[in-house]
């Protein structure tokens, strides 16, 4: 039989034999890591999307087999010195002002000077980045952005910045947002994680109040912090973010996986507690027969109209898409939805709240209603060995031997992002057992499940069962 390593190696050629052989198909070549990253035109092939998951799998999984364990395990208990380099570059604007300085980079003295930091300390936080490939230190305390550094890029000037940093984030990827946002409120509030856990007090707690972040901010939870005077510039970053997050993440599991044809013209689909309004935009993009109500609580509205209003004035205009005030907690005053639709909703509540949602819905629900629900779907690390597989989608393929049936690292930003939730809010991402569990009693059955290699989100579809 062929050992781990040789099949990890074959995984590896036979994979980078298939990438390269999709890029030369299309005359085109694999992008370097010294340029800076730009979205490609292959970026949603879909088996070019597959190849890279089983190399990036096999390539983690290499390294962990070669790697002598203290080695790895000592290195691993160091790793939040990255987070933490990561938060300075957003802070100090370094992807920018490299991105300034051009491919020829800057010495450390000079990066320095423009940050208003030490260029010595500067220098190391650069370095420790490099040799982990973001950043490249091109001649001796010369640093430049590479590929992956610039992905960090607002694209905007560091004058324009500092003229109006609270603004720094605004009409941008969303990346460098999302980053500070991790790397600053919630790695501050997650070097507690033990202290929460341990504590019997608060170890088993539903409440966001309980939650680790509690612990690190003074017993508020996260999004109130948010909201709190002083953290104008926090709250508006994670605005940024989140609208990146929707942005940079594929919606064809969404837009495919649901019939949304069969519905009739001018079926109701409501987006409940649907933020502005993005994945509405997404939805109506694709299907402009149907109607669309976005559920929120007031004061977030206003940003929603003025999104709407630069985006799809029409639409707002004609009624085909309308924002309602509503708590989710409250009953559901719209009674003849097709769709139910939630998009990072029940991730955001412990499962005794997320009940409360479901049931709402489900009381104000018709028999044919359904109900969708975009999130990541949390994969187990072991097979679940044909468990579930009644439900059409359930089943993700076979990884080859002797990768981790979820592809390890793969699978990195799922169960990263479920921490971050325990974190924030003492609520999670969901197995696909934690998911069945959770509807349980409230009216709902899980009935399909619809993913795509593009994208780590997956909808799942529920039909009404009798509670
Ligand atoms: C993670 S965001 C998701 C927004 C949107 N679904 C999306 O995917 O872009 C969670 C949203 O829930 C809204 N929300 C929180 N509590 C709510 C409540 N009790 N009733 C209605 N909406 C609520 C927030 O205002 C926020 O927009």
């Amino acid at each position: 039989m062929t050992t781990p390593l040789s099949a990890l190696s074959n995984l590896l050629s036979s994979g980078i034999a298939t990438i390269e052989a999709i890029y030369a198909k299309h005359g085109a070549t694999f992008p370097s890591i010294d340029e800076p990253f730009r979205p490609g035109p292959l970026d949603g092939d879909e088996s070019l999307c597959e190849t890279t998951d089983l190399v990036i799998a096999a390539a983690s999984q290499l390294i962990a087999l070669v790697k002598p364990p203290p080695r790895t395990i000592v290195e691993s208990g160091l790793l939040f010195h990255l987070p933490a380099s990561l938060q300075v570059v957003v802070t100090a604007n370094l992807t920018e002002i490299l991105r300034e300085a051009g491919p020829q980079g800057l010495h450390i003295k000079d990066i320095g000077e423009r940050c208003g930091s030490d260029p010595q300390k500067i220098g190391r936080i650069l370095r420790c980045l490099a040799t982990n490939h973001i950043f490249r230190e091109i001649a001796p305390d010369v640093f430049a952005n590479n590929r992956i550094s610039s992905a960090l890029d607002t694209g905007k000037s560091v004058a324009a910045i500092k003229a109006d940093p609270i603004a720094k984030h605004d009409n941008t990827s969303g990346i460098s947002a999302l980053v500070g946002h991790s790397t600053d409120e919630i790695m501050k509030a997650g070097v507690y994680l033990t202290d929460n856990l341990m504590d019997p007090k608060t170890a088993a707690s539903q409440e966001a109040l309980d939650a680790v972040f509690s612990r690190a901010f003074g017993r508020v939870p996260c999004f109130e912090f948010l909201e709190k005077p002083g953290n104008e510039y926090r709250l508006r970053r994670f605005g940024a973010a989140m609208h990146g997050v929707s942005s940079a993440v594929a919606s064809d599991a969404l837009v495919t996986s649901f019939d949304w044809k069969s519905l009739q013209q001018d079926a109701l689909v409501v987006d409940v507690g649907g933020g502005v309004g993005s994945w509405t935009l997404q939805l109506m993009k694709a299907y402009p027969h149907l109607r669309y109500v976005i559920q929120e609580r007031s004061r977030v509205i206003p940003d929603g109209i003025k999104f709407w209003e630069n985006t799809d004035l029409e639409a707002l205009k004609s009624g085909r898409v309308k924002f309602k005030e509503h708590d989710f907690f409250e009953p559901q005053p719209i009674k003849d939805a097709a769709v139910f639709f939630m998009r990072c909703i029940i991730h955001d509540w412990a499962d005794g709240y997320a009940k409360k949602i479901l049931k709402h819905l489900r009381a104000s629900a018709l028999p044919s209603t359904k109900l969708i629900l975009y999130d990541y779907l949390v994969p187990y690390a072991a097979s679940t060995g044909g468990l579930f597989s009644e439900i059409p989608g359930s089943q993700v393929p076979v990884a080859p031997y002797p990768l981790l049936p979820n592809l390890g690292s793969v699978s990195n930003q799922i169960v990263l992002v479920d921490l971050q939730m325990m974190v924030a809010l003492n609520s999670q991402e969901r197995t696909i057992g934690q998911l069945i569990d959770l509807v349980d009693g409230t009216g709902w059955k899980l009935v399909s499940i619809g993913r795509s290699s593009r994208s780590a989100m997956c909808s799942m579809v529920f039909e009404t069962v009798a509670i």
